[in-house]
């Protein structure tokens, strides 16, 4: 399907609008008249400038009160449609859309209504122009697509069409199935937003927090699908009014964009069992390293936070200063190259996770996709005799290895040298349990439509946690057998614990890893035995606990003892306790989980008041 953006969705003036718009991909434009009366320039010379970058002008919008409009405001409406008409022929477009009338003094006659339209048809066609009508979720008589279509088809002129837009469709639930009833030729065209399920007012909703598909919980693919299906073969269009967009980068939110409608058109094509439009999503089979970029001088610091976790340096590099560590069926590797990526990443950040090596059933296939998506490749001069790990950047810069799923022992056993001697017995880690990435406030829904639109993975309903300082919004993606869970974590306020991990990271990574164990006390005391340095809790939650769970009084003392929070839905339970951070950087997290599916977010309150006393501006 040919793509297009309403210019409200990015920031910027509308030059830098339509230059991220085209460096996108897009196929085409709507003008959105606000763009147009601020900037400086003719509407000529717009539509030039819209030629220029290879666009087309799609719509020009929007035109408001037509309908119904009573006494003389009625010939004063039609003046004004003129006008717009005026601006249109300038601008190279043929269509213009008219949301429903919201005026108090609109008439809900519906011949009234249909009048009006065929005397617009009628003054449109003799100027070769064309007008769509939307159901504005909001609009004062008509505010449903199904009564706009009866409109549009009564009026019977060719010159006025309907136009759909899934927000105000679906905001107001109106059954996806009376898609089918509306004529694919009077289909003018198509808008699409999505949204998170909220309980608001339509108009604020509408204008604040729409989103691109994937970023909010709107069946929009389905949406899509009944487009598919009545033949509709105009451009599907983003109109996008969201504060966070507005406050972000122009051609991120256009890239994202144009990603989002690769992917919700793919997934309407899947589910109604069309050709793919392109490679399927990336299904994960595991994680299969976490690598961290460190400098020769905190390398051994790094590895001896490892070896009190229970990790055992297993291998060296066949020739680069790159180890690797083990504990169940975790890999970590520590790379102190002094040249190449990861040393870059250490010089930006400081020791941190610089790469996440997936393993996945298809290669090929993932870059396919990612490709399609257009999400960057990343390669590196590597040796002759030295494999290059396929690889995609992910969030901050970092990077997403592929590993084919049964290559992993191969590339181990080729990279690496078995270290044999000194392995020590381990603290009962078996696997890597989730991974948290902090982010800005703004392009959190971006990495959040990365994960989703690439990966086989779902998103869990976005979660507000109260850190001291403000709100930090959290939302996970996880993979249907949960061997991969992302939590991805932004604030919108200066000085939570993700915003003050931004700012001291110099932008979004990791900021902490989560592993499993199966007895978190047995693997608690053994760390503790070797020296490692844990998140201290304070006693009050553990009164509260033993109130809001009804809990064995010695396994309350023993957590408290341990530093161990809880958690339990139904009589799934969840144990887990964190290690202080690492140079104020990132942290680990250990995790019990009897048959939960969470991740705590109850007890993120207590650990983020918990870290908080380590501030740099706090004492202690
Ligand atoms: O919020 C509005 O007014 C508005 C205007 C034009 C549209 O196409 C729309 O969906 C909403
Ligand atoms: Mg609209």
């Amino acid at each position: 399907m040919r793509t297009s953006i309403a210019t409200v969705s990015v920031s910027g003036t509308l030059d830098t609008k339509l230059q991220a718009i085209a460096a996108a991909g897009f196929d085409g434009v709507e003008i959105f008249e606000n763009d147009l009366i601020g900037y400086a320039g003719s509407p000529r010379e717009v539509g030039a400038m819209i030629r220029d970058h290879g666009l087309v002008c799609t719509l020009f919008q929007p035109f408001r009160d037509f309908e119904g409009m009573p006494g003389d405001l009625r010939a004063k409406t039609f003046d004004r449609a003129e006008r717009k008409f005026d601006i249109m022929q300038e601008l190279g477009t043929d269509l213009v859309l008219v949301c429903s009338n919201v005026s108090p003094q609109a008439l809900g006659d519906r011949q009234r209504i249909i009048d009006d339209f065929s005397e617009l048809g009628a003054r449109a066609v003799s100027r070769g122009l064309r007008v769509g009508y939307e159901a504005l979720a909001w609009g004062r008589h008509i505010f449903d697509h199904r009564d706009a279509w009866e409109i549009v088809r009564s009026v019977d002129h060719p010159a006025i069409g309907l136009i759909l837009d899934s927000f105000h469709s679906l905001a107001r639930r109106v059954p996806i199935d009376s898609i089918a009833a509306i004529d694919p030729a009077k289909l003018f065209i198509v808008q699409v937003a999505d949204a998170p399920a909220l309980d608001m007012d339509y108009l604020y909703w509408s204008r604040h927090f729409r989103n691109m598909p994937g970023q909010g919980d709107l069946p929009i693919a389905d949406y899509v699908r009944a487009l598919l299906d009545i033949g509709y073969d105009g451009p599907l269009s983003l109109e996008i009014f969201n504060d966070r967009f507005r406050a972000g980068s122009s051609s991120g939110v256009a890239l994202d964009g144009y990603r989002s409608l690769r992917m919700v058109e793919d997934e309407a094509r899947r589910i109604s069992a069309r050709p793919a439009a392109i490679a399927p999503r990336v299904k994960i089979d595991g994680v299969e390293f976490i690598e961290f970029a460190a400098s020769e001088s905190e390398a051994p610091v790094l590895a001896d936070m490892l070896s009190a976790m229970g990790f055992t340096l297993v291998g060296r590099h066949v020739r680069k200063a790159v180890t690797r560590w083990r504990q169940g069926a975790i890999n970590l590797v520590i790379n102190c190259e002094t040249e190449g990526f990861a040393h870059s990443h250490d010089i930006v950040h400081g020791a941190s996770v610089c790469a996440l090596g997936l393993r996945v059933t298809d290669v090929a296939s993932a870059l396919d996709r990612a490709g399609a998506l257009r999400i960057a490749r990343f390669e590196q001069a590597v040796a002759s005799d030295e494999m290059q790990i396929p690889s995609v950047r992910g969030v901050g810069g970092s990077l997403i290895y592929f590993i084919e799923t049964g290559t992993q022992d191969a590339v181990w056993a080729q990279e690496f040298v078995p270290v044999t001697d000194a392995a020590q017995a381990d603290a009962g880690l078996d696997r890597i349990d989730h991974i948290a990435q902090a982010m800005g406030y703004e392009e959190f829904l971006s990495w959040l439509l990365y994960y989703f639109a690439l990966f086989d993975v779902t998103k869990t309903p976005q979660l507000e946690i109260a850190d001291p300082l403000g709100i930090v919004h959290s939302q996970a993606v996880e993979s249907p057998d949960r061997g991969f869970r992302i939590t991805l974590n932004g604030s919108a306020a200066a000085q939570t614990l993700s915003s003050r991990f931004l700012h001291h990271y110099m932008g979004a990574g990791v900021q902490h890893i989560a592993f499993a164990c199966a007895d978190i006390f047995a693997t608690r005391d053994a760390m503790v035995a070797r020296g490692l340095e844990l998140l201290d809790i304070p006693a009050n939650y553990y009164d509260d606990l033993a109130a809001r769970f009804s809990l064995d009084p010695a396994l309350v003392t023993r957590m408290a003892a341990s530093g161990i929070l809880y958690d339990r839905v139904g009589d799934q339970e969840y144990f887990q306790f964190y290690s202080r951070a690492f140079a104020k950087r990132f942290f680990f997290e250990f995790v019990e989980r009897r048959g939960y599916d969470g991740y705590g977010a109850g007890n993120a309150t207590i650990r983020l008041a918990a870290q908080s006393r380590f501030r740099d501006d706090m004492p202690g």
